[in-house]
């Protein structure tokens, strides 16, 4: 990372615990602004406690998590949420029985009506989800997993946000829309949004991220540019445990 580069969020020696069991040893995570940020590892090395942990969704018991140079650690979630970070969690949080502009009306606080929430707004995130507009007044449940997953990211936007967190977007999705994912993760990224993404599919991961950070049990292990990691196959090999 340039030294010119201003982080957004800072994990520095994070330690979480899940009932008796001690999960992250001292993380240490920088996401510069306005870039994309990948945070890959193996299953279970930690990534979504990291994610929930940033999210106040489980407690730090060690260590520092800033936000804009402010301390967040421990602060209640929706106060986190409303310092402007949003949260796609891996399970998407949709409404099954809502049809997709119900869903997106409960994102948008305030709006009770689809002509209470911002227009020019409403029009960018069709455009980057055609589907949205398209299923507008279908339940959430019938949509297919790639369009769910396209509603999450819409809700997540659907009020302006410094920060997007995403967990594993590209989760049992076909290539196809994987591409259509990474066509619209590079705009919301060219409108100046910072995104953290965890991921598991490395080839989203090259295509998107400009920075990477690699965890192995608990711990980052690795943290630097995508274009170097990409090139480094060994490295890969390595961390990820990646067949060459
Ligand atoms: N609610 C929980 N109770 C107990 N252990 C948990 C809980 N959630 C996570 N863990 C454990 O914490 C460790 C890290 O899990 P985490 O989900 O953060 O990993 P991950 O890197 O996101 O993996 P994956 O890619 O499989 O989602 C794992 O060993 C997991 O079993």
């Amino acid at each position: 990372m340039s030294t010119t580069t201003q982080a957004l969020l800072t994990l520095d020696g994070v330690h979480t615990h899940i009932g008796a069991y001690h999960i992250l040893h001292g993380v240490d995570l920088v996401v510069p602004k306005g870039q994309l940020t990948m945070l890959l590892g193996r299953n279970g090395a930690g990534k979504t406690t990291t994610l929930r942990t940033v999210m106040g969704l489980w407690k730090v018991a060690q260590g520092r998590v800033q936000f804009g140079g402010k301390s967040i650690a421990n602060l209640p979630t929706p106060q986190i949420a409303d310092l402007g970070i949003a949260y796609v969690p891996e399970t998407m949080g949709i409404f099954a029985d809502l049809t997709v502009k119900e869903n997106m009306l409960l994102a948008a606080r305030g709006a009770r009506r689809a002509q209470d929430m911002d227009e020019a707004r409403l029009k960018w995130i069709f455009r980057l989800f055609p589907a949205v507009e398209k299923f507008w007044n279908h339940p959430a449940g019938k949509l297919s997993g790639g369009q769910k997953q396209m509603l999450a990211v819409s809700r997540a936007i659907v009020e302006p946000r410094e920060l997007l967190i995403i967990d594993e977007p590209s989760k049992g999705l076909a290539p196809a829309i994987i591409n259509n994912m990474i066509d619209a993760f590079a705009e919301l990224k060219a409108s100046g949004v910072t995104i953290l993404l965890v991921e598991q599919n490395i080839h989203f991961a090259q295509r998107l991220g400009d920075t990477v950070a690699v965890m192995d049990n608990g711990r980052v292990v690795h943290a630097g540019g995508m274009a170097e990691f990409s090139a480094d196959t060994q490295l890969q090999q390595r961390l990820l445990g990646l067949a060459l």
